[in-house]
């Protein structure tokens, strides 16, 4: 039930000796014809992630049935933030392996994908500065083993947040391409976004759940409260390049499912990606104003917090995101708007939200192309800074941008979606006759 998978016994019975030992041969013969099935797997584990779990996990719940399914393991436990990432850098002898293991949430997740994307990069000789260069991609697929604190990325792709389920996906050799979204500024690569970049009000959810980590999952839930309460909008330009409109839109109800996000089936969106900077400006939009939020979702961005996500029709792997306008709007309306993503109502229907699928944005905050992380921290990042003594909510400051999780040095941004970048140990969300059925009376 809820996509979770479970382990079963199968009894053979058969009259002798001899017959047995020939089916264990056969049945032997037949997994080492199935080639998509990893033999070799590199595991780094996160040990202070979500409830600092993670190894625990691992030891008791995945590397039995890696054991059983005779898959081998090299374990890292990590010491200290990106371990994994310049391990697999600079260090890790990939050849030997057929995918790598990332036990944690989606900031360790997103680790071992800067780590394995930057390696690639390098090897192919690939400028990651270049916003307009065609990136590699990695052989390697990832496996995510929840042990954050949302594993929204694991929860959007395979449906639950499991490590059973999770680790019966890499056994079985699942496969499941997946759009990341390159985060640049001026022409300096940032940090690839697998999940949610969001600026307002999730970039000041994230900037003051960093200071309570001792909280662990439950910081993310107060200084959810606290920037609510807080109510800040933030001024600024959103250009965007849409998808599109024929292929497919936030708004069409149609949930990312098993099968659907293949390459076989967006194989026409990727040349499309592919424009250089210079040559990208027509066919752009662009919009002004004061934003509670500024939210771009690479996938659904569901989680056990927002069932559906924050973007219910967003795709795992059609080459686009969804961007996200929240409006300037009162406190009780951005309350209903936050309320919907937790029941089945729709958080777009308000007069304040507007949501396109687009190929590339860029975001330009009003009077500041030149604040960083320093000019931030000096200030309250989540507090409204005017001019003069001012206690009103004048619009007037800066937010920042959370990616995955971790904060942006930049506020002026400039996206782009790198349609089917990396590939996971999974197969997306797989639905039951009834449940489609379900989603079609609903459309
Ligand atoms: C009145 C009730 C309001 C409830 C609003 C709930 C809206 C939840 C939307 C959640 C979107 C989550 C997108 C995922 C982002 C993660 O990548 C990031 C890092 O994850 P991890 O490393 O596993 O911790 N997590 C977040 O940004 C947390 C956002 C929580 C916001 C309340
Ligand atoms: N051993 C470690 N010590 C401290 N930080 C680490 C360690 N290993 C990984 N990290 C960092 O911890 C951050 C959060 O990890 P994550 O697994 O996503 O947990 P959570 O979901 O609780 O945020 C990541 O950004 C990662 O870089
Ligand atoms: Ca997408």
């Amino acid at each position: 039930g809820k996509h979770q998978w479970r382990c079963s016994d199968v009894v053979f019975l058969c009259p002798d000796q001899s017959t047995c030992e020939q089916w264990v041969k056969a049945i032997s013969n037949q997994i080492t014809l199935l080639t998509n099935r990893p033999k070799r797997l590199l595991v780094y584990i996160n040990p202070i992630g979500g409830k600092k779990q993670g190894k625990w996990i691992y030891d008791q719940k995945v590397a039995p049935l890696f054991h059983k399914a005779c898959v081998s393991t090299d374990v890292i436990v990590t010491e200290r933030a990106n371990h994994a990432k310049e391990h697999l850098q600079t260090e890790a002898d990939l050849d030997k392996y057929d995918g790598l293991v990332c036990v944690g949430g989606d900031g360790m997740f997103s680790e071992i994908v800067h780590g394995l994307v930057t390696r690639t990069q390098n090897d192919n000789k690939v400028d990651l500065n270049d916003p307009g260069a065609e990136l590699a991609r990695p052989s390697l697929r990832i496996g995510i083993i929840p042990a954050g604190s949302t594993d929204c990325i694991c929860f959007s792709t395979v449906g639950t947040n499991d490590p059973v389920t999770s680790a019966l996906h890499i056994i079985v050799g699942d496969s499941q391409p997946m759009d990341v979204c390159s985060v640049h500024h001026n022409n300096s690569f940032l940090r690839f976004s697998l999940s949610l970049l969001g600026y307002g009000f999730y970039g000041d959810v994230l900037s003051d759940s960093e200071r309570k980590r001792w909280l662990g999952p439950a910081r993310y839930d107060l200084a959810g409260v606290k920037t609510f309460l807080n109510h800040n909008y933030y001024e600024g330009t959103v250009s965007f390049l849409p998808a599109e409109d024929d292929v497919s839109s936030p708004r069409d109800k149609l949930q990312c499912r098993s099968g659907m996000c293949l390459p076989e089936n967006t194989k026409q969106l990727t040349s499309t990606l592919l424009m250089p900077f210079s040559d990208r400006r027509d066919g752009w939009k662009v919009i002004n104003g004061k934003f509670m939020a500024v939210n771009a979702a690479c996938m659904s961005c569901a989680c056990p917090r927002s069932p559906k996500g924050l973007s219910p029709a967003a795709h795992l792997a059609d080459g686009t995101v969804d961007l996200i306008l929240v409006r300037k709007c009162s406190r009780i309306d951005f309350f209903r708007h936050l309320l919907r993503h937790t029941n089945k109502d729709d958080q777009f229907d308000h007069v304040f939200v507007e949501v396109h699928r687009v190929k590339k944005f860029d975001f330009q905050p009003r009077n500041s192309e030149t604040v960083s992380l320093e000019d931030l921290s000096e200030k309250s990042t989540f507090t409204p800074v005017c001019p003069g003594p001012c206690t009103c909510n004048c619009g007037s400051a800066h937010s920042s941008w959370t990616c995955d999780g971790e904060i942006l040095p930049h506020i002026a941004i400039q996206v782009s979606v790198q349609c089917q970048l990396v590939h996971l140990f999974a197969r997306g969300i797989e639905e039951t006759q009834e449940q489609q059925q379900f989603v079609f009376e609903d459309l």
